[in-house]
């Protein structure tokens, strides 16, 4: 039997750490050589689009997928090596929700406590507790299939926090919500934070980055582009503020030429023509003065979509 090493106390601060973690299938490099590391407590996300590799890297931190080369350790260990140790510290909500839809609402919390082989004398309080977090109490004795959409996902999150993690894994959480679920989501998951709880997070939603991540990665095809926190990484990638103008789908690509020299810089989407810079409203007086008249404008904060813009030259939404 392989012993398990104790977790060094020098390594206390650092809950996960990956150097140059590689993920091949066949000759393709799902992930590329990623490096970073997580102090305990903190909220670290994943921010990148489809494809870019954050499920295959969340499913290496949580022992379920091994790695093809390169060092990571969860808690001090080796997930390849110490799975169910490592998955003793971790709660996984995986981005399809796979609940028992046989088994009631509070039955699904027992189930997965019981094949955690936690007693009953404390699966039952800690069931209940955990409905009345996820805001489902008074669904508990209710089938899993009249949940909507976002009661499922929080009982995703309930379940995933049965064993009392240190470290909770979401793998795009709140994809496919309404605005008013994610808010809820957000807000529990806030509360996990506050506890003391570590969440490492994936999204291609650049406002819930912003929202629950202390700090990110942006990832793209299987490398980190960028890592800080997402007031650091807009500050270093981007300017204070942006001007968007729609001039029409056939003029928006021709006009950029007529733009230039207003801002720092000027990005040309399909729908729509961004001037970077620190004063949006005086770049637009920039742009009347030049008896340029677009059919609209907006001036908005910069955002992480901006950054990833600016990194890879692609939008983060497709
Ligand atoms: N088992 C597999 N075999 C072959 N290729 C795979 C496998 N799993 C993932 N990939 C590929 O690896 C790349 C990264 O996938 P991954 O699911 O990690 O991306 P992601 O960033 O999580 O995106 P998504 O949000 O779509 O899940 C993709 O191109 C995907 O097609």
């Amino acid at each position: 039997m392989t012993s398990v090493p104790t977790v060094p106390k020098t390594a206390s601060a650092t809950v996960i750490s990956a150097r140059n973690l590689r993920k091949t299938y066949g000759d393709f490099n799902a992930v590329d050589g990623i490096s970073f590391d997580v102090p305990a407590g903190e909220s670290f996300g994943l921010l990148g689009p489809n494809g870019a590799g954050k499920s295959t890297t969340m499913k290496m931190i949580g022992g379920v997928s091994s790695r093809t080369s390169g060092d990571l350790t969860v808690m001090g260990l080796d997930p390849d090596r110490f799975g169910p140790e490592v998955r003793a510290h971790l709660g996984v909500v995986p981005q399809q929700d796979n609940l028992d839809e046989d088994l009631r609402v509070r039955e699904n919390l027992l189930a997965y406590g019981r094949y955690f082989g936690l007693p009953k004398s404390y699966l039952g309080p800690k069931a209940d507790e955990l409905l009345e977090f996820a805001q489902l109490t008074d669904k508990a004795k209710g089938r899993v299939e009249s949940l909507s959409g976002g009661m499922k996902r929080r009982l995703t999150i309930a379940r995933s926090l049965i064993n009392d993690p240190k470290i909770l894994l979401l793998d795009e959480p709140t994809t496919g919500l309404d605005p008013q679920a994610r808010h809820i989501l957000w807000d529990r998951l806030f509360r996990l934070k506050e506890a003391g709880v570590t969440l490492i997070l994936t999204t291609h939603y650049m406002d819930e980055a912003e929202q629950l991540c202390d700090r990110l990665v942006v990832v793209d095809k299987g490398k980190i582009m960028a890592e800080g926190s997402p007031a650091a990484l807009i500050r270093e990638h981007s300017t204070r503020e942006v001007l968007e103008l729609r001039f029409g789908s056939e003029r928006n690509t021709t006009v950029a030429g007529e733009l230039q020299g207003i801002g720092s810089r000027i990005e040309t989407l399909p729908d729509r023509v961004l001037i970077y810079a620190d004063d949006g409203e005086a770049a637009l007086e920039a742009v009347s003065a030049r008896g340029l008249q677009p059919i609209t404008s907006l001036v908005r904060r910069s955002s992480l979509e901006d950054v990833f813009l600016r990194l890879t030259g692609r939008s983060l939404i497709d």
